[in-house]
């Protein structure tokens, strides 16, 4: 695995081209996405069935839906979301051109979880991709076919400086996050969600946490007692 700092170094400098900013640019990179999730249905499934035996209908929902609807959802609201939003003017800016513009961030990391391991990167990465930004995907090494799949497709649909995926399990991620990034988004449990903040503070980079810890738990008379009530 190439070193952390060169995957990342990459990734800002193709942001510091600039080549990310413009809307058409992302809304193509958006549509390049979009065909990706349309050809690749049929790998995608089978990685999310041998992974975690999710049904067709099951894993088509959660994980190719819930992904082609924040693409089509983001794809039409993109040109308003990202426009300049005037601002009423006051004393001291009535002679100035006022108005809130939106700028990307710079370099991003999504790592995602091992129970929605397509949708928990995909759908971040869109968001990323939409506001301008480069983006390193890091998939749950635990979900390790559908991680494969995404190692091996993004790079065959999107630009592979700005958009880079990050493999393995643990060492990958702790050395991922000595790294200075521009926002970190983690989906996973809280333990790990503080590991993810404090690597972050480091930097001063903010996070955004999509933690767990709340989900009812179904314990049946085939369940093995001491590992259902390890957690
Ligand atoms: N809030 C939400 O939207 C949401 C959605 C899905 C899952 N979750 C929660 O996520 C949890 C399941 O995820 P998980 O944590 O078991 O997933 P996981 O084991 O797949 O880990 C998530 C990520 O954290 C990384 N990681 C693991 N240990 C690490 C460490 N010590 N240092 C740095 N990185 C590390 C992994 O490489 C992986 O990419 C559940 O609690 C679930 O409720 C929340
Ligand atoms: C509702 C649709 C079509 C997709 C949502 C998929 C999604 C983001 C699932 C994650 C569910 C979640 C919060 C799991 C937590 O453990």
């Amino acid at each position: 695995m190439e070193k952390m700092q060169q995957i990342v170094g990459r990734a800002r400098a193709a942001f510091r081209s600039g080549r990310s900013r413009p809307l058409e640019f992302r809304i193509q990179q958006l549509k390049a996405l979009e065909r990706m999730v349309q050809e690749k249905e049929k790998e995608i499934l089978a990685a999310l069935k041998a992974d975690l035996n999710k049904s067709g209908p099951n894993a088509y929902s959660h994980e190719i839906l819930g992904v082609l609807g924040e693409l089509a959802l983001t794809m039409e609201k993109l040109p308003s979301w990202a426009a300049p939003q005037p601002v009423k003017k006051n004393l001291l800016t009535m002679r100035d051109e006022a108005y809130i513009g939106y700028e990307p961030l710079g370099v991003v990391l999504v790592i995602g979880a091992w129970n929605y391991p397509f949708v928990l990167v995909m759908q971040p990465l869109i968001g990323a991709i939409a506001a301008g930004n480069a983006v390193v995907v890091k998939p749950s090494e635990v979900s390790e076919n559908t991680a494969r799949l995404v190692a091996e497709l993004l790079p065959q649909y999107l630009d592979k400086d700005l958009y880079a995926v990050v493999t393995g399990g643990v060492p990958e991620t702790t050395e991922l996050l000595t790294q200075r990034f521009d926002h970190i988004l983690y989906t996973g449990n809280t333990a790990v969600g503080k590991i993810v903040m404090a690597a972050a503070a480091k930097h001063l980079t903010p996070v955004t946490l999509e933690l767990g810890g709340k989900s009812p738990c179904y314990i049946d008379k085939d369940c093995d007692l001491a590992v259902a009530c390890s957690g």
